[in-house]
């Protein structure tokens, strides 16, 4: 039996940034969430504890603080690209960096130079990986909750003798959207690309009439890549946030689709992955270790 060394990575995980940057008396405000990860030629360390090629996880971290003096953190993607380009440049056992940026949302607080609330729970993501001299984005959101109270239909499931399951063709339809996805091309703007891909998927979510989740999950999906054409692939993981309705009769009430009990558990979970046919190749865009 022969026993080897398999895939690995290491670094900081979950180093919290937040920048000011001063243009005269108005601030502006980064809040991130940014994550490291190396690989290379790393059997060393693992196998014998040498650790001449490890460079250290407070590196990782004082880098991340030293490039957002050195240059305004500006998106997340290039902050991102910056950083991975710069370990797998400066030492030469790096070959490959994956680095994770989570952006929290601040509003600034109107007429105010410098006082910020927090946006709410939803995060602007992304996950660049740089192999050599190549590189791969892959941006999303977090958490982005929607909810649409008519509009939204459910039946013709198959019944057996465990499904109790109402059919309606009129529910409120909620969920809070999890979605990735993947870059191709140059010359990218990420800001407009975050934004008009929100958009598309807000409106999508919004205008199309839901015979199902998953049919919902497919339109936005496709929306987003009929007019998104930096888009290659689309992930989203929609938990579908159930709200029942109320049994009011027991107080001789009719209940018209009007008082709802929102269950925070269970939930339905759909995924999928919408794409087109001629993206460009994934490569390592969606690479992860499996047993991270
Ligand atoms: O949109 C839905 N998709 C399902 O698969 C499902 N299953 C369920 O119980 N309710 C729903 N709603």
């Amino acid at each position: 039996m022969a026993i080897t060394l398999g895939p690995n990575q290491y670094g900081k995980a979950e180093v919290r940034l937040v920048t000011v940057q001063r243009e005269g008396t108005v601030h502006h405000l980064k809040d991130l969430t940014v994550s490291t990860s190396l690989r290379g030629d790393l059997a060393a360390t693992h196998l014998t504890g040498d650790n001449a090629d490890v460079v250290a996880t407070d590196t990782q971290k004082n880098t991340v603080y030293a490039f957002a003096k050195e240059a305004p953190v500006g998106e997340i993607e290039d902050f991102a690209l910056r950083l991975g380009r710069h370990f797998v440049g400066s030492f030469e056992h790096i070959t490959g960096a994956r680095i994770l940026i989570d952006e929290h949302g601040w509003n600034r607080i109107s007429g105010h130079d410098h006082a910020f609330s927090q946006a709410g729970s939803e995060k602007r993501t992304t996950a660049v990986t740089v192999q050599g001299d190549q590189a791969w984005v892959v941006s999303g959101l977090d958490d982005l909750v929607v909810l649409k109270s008519t509009g939204s239909e459910f039946h013709g499931f198959p019944r057996d003798e465990y499904t109790t399951l109402a059919e309606t063709n009129d529910r409120i339809l909620a969920t809070a959207v999890t979605a990735r996805w993947r870059y191709q091309g140059d010359g990218i703007d990420w800001a407009t690309s975050h934004a008009e891909v929100r958009r598309i998927m807000l409106e999508t979510f919004a205008d199309k009439h839901s015979l199902s989740l998953q049919q919902t999950l497919y339109a936005m999906g496709e929306a987003v890549l009929k007019e998104r054409e930096e888009v290659a692939e689309v992930r989203l993981s929609l938990p579908n946030k159930h709200h029942f309705l109320v049994d009011l009769s027991p107080f001789g009430l009719k209940n018209d689709n009007e008082v709802f009990y929102a269950a925070d558990r269970p939930y339905g979970l759909i995924e999928g992955v919408v794409l087109r046919d001629d993206a460009e190749d994934a490569g390592l865009a969606w690479h992860t270790l499996a047993a991270f």
